[in-house]
């Protein structure tokens, strides 16, 4: 979710079955069309991507449960604990969530300087990651980091 231009769905669908589906949901209906074209000219069929327009609070309680191997988040930060219960909804058992931005969740200790609310809701993600058992938490230090956790078992 947060298609922008469709870099990151560029990079899932080259590591996709080729017989497999990108879902992929933006707020801004000039992106999904940027990110259409974007696809296009990376040589991936129309049939391969199901974009679709809206704010993904809207979206994805309408998506069916269980039914998707990897959910991976680049859209508003405020929502990323929100988008964390409905990711673990749409997950099978095995898939796996990815957050941009998971450098953000490192549990520094709170202090005298306020921290901005889009970083809160990304710690505070990384700790709803690092405490629920049916998950397995992984950091990886590549760009803005990506946190990721693998759905072991029903939440
Ligand atoms: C950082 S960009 C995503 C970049 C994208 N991953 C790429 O590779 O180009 C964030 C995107 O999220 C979208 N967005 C922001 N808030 C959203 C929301 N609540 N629901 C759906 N999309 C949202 C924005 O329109 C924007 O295109």
């Amino acid at each position: 979710m947060g298609t922008g231009c469709g870099s990151s769905g560029i990079w899932l669908l080259r590591g996709m079955r080729p017989d497999a589906i990108l879902t992929t949901v933006d707020v801004d209906p000039e992106y999904q069309e940027m990110a259409r074209a974007a696809f296009r000219r990376a040589g991936f069929p129309a049939n391969r991507a199901r974009l679709i327009q809206g704010r993904a609070m809207d979206v994805l309680p309408r998506l069916t449960d269980g039914a998707y191997d990897m959910v991976f988040v680049d859209a508003a930060k405020e929502e990323y604990p929100r988008f964390l219960t409905e990711a673990l909804r749409l997950l099978r058992v095995g898939g796996i969530v990815v957050f941009n931005n998971g450098l953000e969740a490192a549990p520094v200790p709170d202090g005298p300087l306020s921290v901005p609310g889009a970083q809160r809701s990304v710690r505070e993600v990384g700790r709803l990651i690092r405490e629920d058992e049916s998950l397995v938490p992984l950091l990886l230090p590549v760009g803005e980091g990506l946190l990721a956790a693998i759905r072991e078992e029903a939440s």
